[in-house]
């Protein structure tokens, strides 16, 4: 819908009015040409201004409208009329001008802004490219090194960096539609020539080949297979070899060609299901539309390792005031100067002053008795996180939210050591705490909404994607992980190599294999958790029953590597070799192939050739099985959650959407029938069992993934 005014007599004031966001929808796009022709018809109309509802311009094409049929006018011929218009167009651009929007606004002649306006065309994060003739105006407008950049990272700018680009006319701090009436009074009847973007020549830089090529290289670096980023310079390459026309020509054929992309349905499905996990609910009935939050001023962390100094930055820079806790005092005094670099760093990038204030220090437990929220990040022992809980539950005022960012210990058991087992939550961030955008939030059988209401907006406050999971081993990252790293494990049995695994992983699109993954994070962290369980007494690494735990196929791998301290990159020797201790580039390790060949021969295993299928196969779908698991028990509430913790937290390629999302795109029965063929090949592993629920979806016709919920909830299957 658009709504049309007229003011100060000869101004025509067209409104776009579509909440929240002011999306391009086929009735807002039947609006705008219907308010441009009596704008353009009323003689007393000397000047036009278009302006969004609510404070926003428009956020760009209506995203929703995608998986439809889509119907009313094209948003290109309607740009086009406006640049051709006889009158003066001036965009009046408050709070967000993005994709279709600001293409919208690169049509009219001149564009002012609010300081606080956010501009951009992030189609490219869409799976798509600027289709409205973005690819075209921007770079006639603004060069064609910056429109590149700002076309292939899909980055919003801040009003001054627009105004510097060229993008805007003019930025002002008061209201911006009096401010575009002005202006558009300032130049009714002035000449339009320079300002139809679409009939400027596009400037030259002098090396534009060389600029194309060394665009072209970063993009295919950084875009892992992700097809939208190569297509929007090969578009942007159209504006500086054609006419205005046949570059519009080659816009359109290449954002056919990625709209129809699974890759584009997949990143699309990714942009709802971000949205969608802050809508949380778990099985004992709270919601996030009826648990209320309460607010939380003062915050503190116990124990400043690693994990414990990026949490402090993250909630200091979000302007809690943090009471940061570590009984060690070299530690402490470490931590100090580590997070004080961290926050100075953070701020200089933000261009903000840093939050050095907010944070004060103690060795002592005692001085976090009246902050309203703690979370613990101490070592990950659970005698010691209990010991704490007991202590936290004695000692801090009645209604503090006990949090731990234990990464699967039982939230229930540290729970039962408290006298308010409602108050205790898991808050797991991933490393570097500071920095990863997600959070596992972790409710136990008593958490209150409450507890969970308030530990979620703690995260959107500090800037993570909180994702509410149940309480069970691993949680759901963790948990999903496991089976996922036994394929690979096994796979090494069999006769693969971890390059040839991580090869195989980084084409798919993950930004490292598992090996190189588990260098970074450290193999002794989850040898460490399966020494706690039992899984690595030393006699059992060898002998007859090394491959076997609990009647199922296990393997020692990785605790034999560990046996020998090599954990990966800290060491400076893992599944790979590093030049030194903390080396970051990793290397084929002739070792590590010797010592796979030795334990073959040990247990009698004959390698065989291992085809990257059966790599991808095996890995992605026992992992993916996992996840249906976790939506058959409850643990998560639905797809959307499972794949937004594993793109954000574990990275799973952005433009394949996630696991959950992959498996629907494959093909449930295939997944199902992959599964089957791998368990009767192996089936003294439980993990290639296929879930009861994967089963259910696939009799009972593999419904779209946004159906999936609706057969979750059926607790019988008919099976
Ligand atoms: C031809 C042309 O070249 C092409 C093809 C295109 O133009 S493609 C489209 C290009 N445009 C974009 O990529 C911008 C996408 N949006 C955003 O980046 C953000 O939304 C925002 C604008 C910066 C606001 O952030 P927010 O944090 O304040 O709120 P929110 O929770 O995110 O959003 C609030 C609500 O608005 C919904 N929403 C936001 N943008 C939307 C859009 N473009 N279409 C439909 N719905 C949209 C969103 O799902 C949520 O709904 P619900 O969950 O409440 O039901």
């Amino acid at each position: 819908m658009a709504l049309y005014t007229r003011v100060s007599g000869s101004v025509g004031v067209i409104t776009l009015q579509n909440p929240p966001v002011n999306a391009l929808s086929a009735a807002v796009r039947q609006g705008i040409v219907d308010m441009m022709d009596r704008a353009l018809s009323e003689p007393e109309v000397k000047s036009v201004v278009i302006c969004g509802q609510n404070g926003k311009f428009c956020g760009g094409a209506d995203i929703k409208e995608f998986g439809t049929n889509m119907s009313g006018p094209a948003l290109i011929p309607l740009i086009d009329r406006i640049e051709s218009a006889a009158k003066p167009v001036v965009a009046a651009i408050e709070g967000i001008a993005l994709g279709g929007g600001l293409e919208l606004a690169l049509g009219c002649h001149y564009r002012i802004a609010h300081s606080k306006a956010k501009l951009g065309l992030p189609e490219v994060s869409l799976g798509l490219l600027p289709g409205a003739g973005g690819t075209q105006r921007l770079p006639r407008l603004i060069s064609i090194p910056a429109a590149l950049e700002l076309i292939t990272t899909g980055r919003h700018v801040t009003a001054a960096e627009a105004l510097q680009l060229g993008i805007v006319d003019k930025v002002t701090d008061r209201n911006t539609l009096d401010e575009a009436v002005k202006f558009a009074l300032s130049v009714a009847g002035k000449s339009l020539d320079l300002h139809r973007i679409s009939t400027n020549p596009c400037p030259h830089p002098p090396d534009v080949d060389a600029v194309f090529e060394t665009a072209m290289q970063r993009v295919r670096q950084r875009a892992r297979g992700a097809l939208a980023p190569v297509a929007c310079v090969q578009a942007v390459r159209a504006a500086a070899t054609l006419p205005y026309a046949h570059g519009m020509e080659r816009e359109r054929e290449l954002f056919k060609g990625l709209f129809t992309s699974g890759q584009a349905r997949a990143l699309q499905y990714y942009f709802f299901a971000q949205r969608a996990v802050g809508r949380w609910s778990t099985p004992g009935g709270a919601r996030w539309d009826t648990s209320k939050p309460r607010p939380v001023r003062r915050a503190a962390v116990i124990g400043l390792g690693t994990m414990g100094r990026g949490i402090t930055v993250a909630l200091a820079q979000a302007g809690l005031s943090v009471v940061a806790v570590e009984t060690n005092e070299k530690q402490l005094t470490e931590a100090k100067q580590g997070v004080s670099d961290m926050l100075e760093r953070g701020a200089r990038r933000r261009g903000v002053p840093p939050a050095l204030d907010k944070v004060i220090y103690s060795h002592k437990i005692q001085a976090v008795a009246d902050v309203d929220l703690v979370i613990e990040a101490v070592f990950e022992d659970m005698e010691l996180k209990k010991a704490i809980f007991q202590q936290l539950s004695a000692l801090c005022k009645p209604g503090t939210f006990l949090c731990t960012n234990t990464s699967g210990l039982d939230i229930d058991e540290l729970a039962a050591q408290t006298q308010n087992p409602e108050l205790v939550v898991g808050m797991h961030f991933f490393a570097p705490a500071h920095v990863m955008k997600l959070l596992e939030v972790v409710y136990g059988q008593k958490s209150s909404p409450q507890a969970v209401a308030t530990a979620m907006q703690i995260g959107s406050k500090i800037g993570k994607v909180s994702v509410a999971v149940g309480n069970c081993r691993g949680f759901v990252g963790n948990r999903i992980l496991k089976p996922y790293l036994e394929q690979a494990f096994f796979l090494l049995e069999e006769g693969a190599t971890p390059e040839l695994v991580d090869k195989v992983l980084e084409e798919f699109g993950f930004a490292m294999g598992v090996f190189r993954m588990s260098d970074l994070s450290g193999l002794d962290v989850g040898w460490r958790v399966r020494k706690a369980i039992g899984l690595v007494a030393p006699e059992a690494l060898t002998g007859p029953y090394a491959r076997v735990r609990e009647g199922h196929r296990y393997s020692p791998l990785g605790d034999l590597l560990c046996e020998q301290v090599r954990f990966g990159q800290k060491t400076g020797r893992g599944w790979y070799q590093y030049d030194k201790p903390g080396g970051r580039v990793a290397k084929p390790d002739p070792w590590l192939h010797r010592f796979l060949e030795e334990y073959r021969a040990q247990h009698g295993l004959v390698a065989r050739r291992i085809d990257h299928q059966e790599v991808l196969d095996r890995c992605l779908y026992a992992l993916i099985n996992e996840g249906f698991r976790i939506l058959e028990d409850g643990i998560a509430a639905g797809p959307e959650d499972i794949d937004v913790i594993y793109v954000l937290g574990y990275g799973w390629p952005q433009h394949r959407g996630g696991p959950m999302f992959y498996a629907g795109m494959v093909g449930l029965n295939k997944v199902l029938e992959r599964l089957e063929h791998y368990h009767q090949v192996h089936p003294d592993v439980p993990n290639l069992q296929p879930c009861s629920l994967l089963r259910k979806l696939v009799a009972s016709g593999s419904p779209p993934i946004n159906k999936w919920r609706e057969v979750i909830k059926k607790p019988h299957s008919q099976l």
